[in-house]
């Protein structure tokens, strides 16, 4: 059996098709939906979706505004550019681009967005909000995730799904949305024993490691849904995923490929969360 290759790509366009009209009625209505997006130091992979983030918005109509600052930028300085963001009227979104360097803590940043504009789903309200069933911004890959399965017509529903990560930006939330559409969902990480053993018994994974390759045809049960999170930048310049495409999609039911897979339906779900912001806020004002 050769895999289904889903097309991330495709799933996505057609996402921000509908995303469009929304703008556009947005737009009518004078709420334009806002997405800042802040930048601090040169990381290089950061460079490239910063750029996709901002092409995305120029395509569908979104105001963004990219603040670039330097990598010595102090704590204070990026939570001050945070609170003028915050009181914004033309902002609906804020984006704070991780990595930061190491003399920045993520927590004091990241809590002082204001949560109606956490359109990365990373504040911890937006992750209370996600784990008890309540309403609150998804954090875009695994939202993305779902988005894609949803499309492509795969149900979890009653299925084993094993996510292999446990990061606070994909694993974890992952899990929580997972459970939330039905499956029964087991957590690897790096200390998990016979990890193998572990993911054939899955019948969807999810690999979201940071290692190229990671998932060979060993971790995979004949007819599974391979779904890969992975963004490893080779030192050729290439990006690959966690799994082993060419050796996975002969026998996996259904593989998504880097790039052109997840990636994309990353950036889509945060022009969804983008519009979502702008249209609460819209709402509230009348
Ligand atoms: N605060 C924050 N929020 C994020 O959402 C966030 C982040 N920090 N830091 C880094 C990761 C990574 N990430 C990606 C975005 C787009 C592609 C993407 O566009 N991928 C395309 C093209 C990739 C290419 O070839 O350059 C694809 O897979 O087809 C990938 C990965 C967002 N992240």
């Amino acid at each position: 059996m050769t895999a289904l290759i889903l097309d991330g790509k495709k799933i996505a366009n057609e996402l921000m098709a509908r995303l469009h009209k929304e703008i556009d009625s947005l737009i009518e209505s004078g709420a334009r939906p806002g997405l800042a997006v802040v930048l601090v130091g040169e990381d290089p992979a950061s460079q490239v979706y910063v750029r996709n983030k901002e092409k995305a918005c120029a395509d569908l109509g979104i105001h963004s505004v990219v603040h670039r600052l330097d990598s010595d930028t102090s704590q204070d300085k990026l939570i001050d550019l945070i609170r003028a963001l915050n009181e914004s009227s033309e902002i609906h979104g804020i984006l704070v681009q991780k990595p930061l360097p190491g003399h920045i803590d993520d927590k004091a940043v990241i809590g002082a967005i204001s949560a109606e504009k956490d359109v990365d789903g990373f504040h911890p309200i937006s992750v209370g909000n996600l784990l008890i069933g309540d309403e609150g911004f998804v954090p875009c890959t695994p939202a993305g995730v779902i988005e894609m399965m949803r499309s492509a017509g795969i149900s979890v529903d009653g299925k084993r799904v094993a996510v292999i990560g446990r990061s606070n930006i994909v694993g974890k939330p992952m899990a929580a949305l997972l459970i939330r559409e039905n499956a029964t969902v087991t957590v690897c990480h790096s200390k998990t024993a016979n990890l193998q053993e572990v993911t054939r018994e899955a019948d969807v994974i999810v690999a979201a490691i940071g290692r190229p390759n990671f998932v060979t045809p060993e971790y995979v049960k004949p007819g599974a849904v391979v779904i890969d999170v992975g963004v490893n930048r080779l030192p050729d310049g290439k990006l690959a995923g966690d799994v082993d495409f060419e050796a996975v999609k002969e026998i996996a039911s259904a593989i998504t490929p880097v790039p052109g897979g997840v990636g994309r339906m990353t950036i889509a779900m945060l022009m969804k969360n983008t519009v979502e912001a702008a249209r609460k806020t819209l709402e509230s004002s009348r």
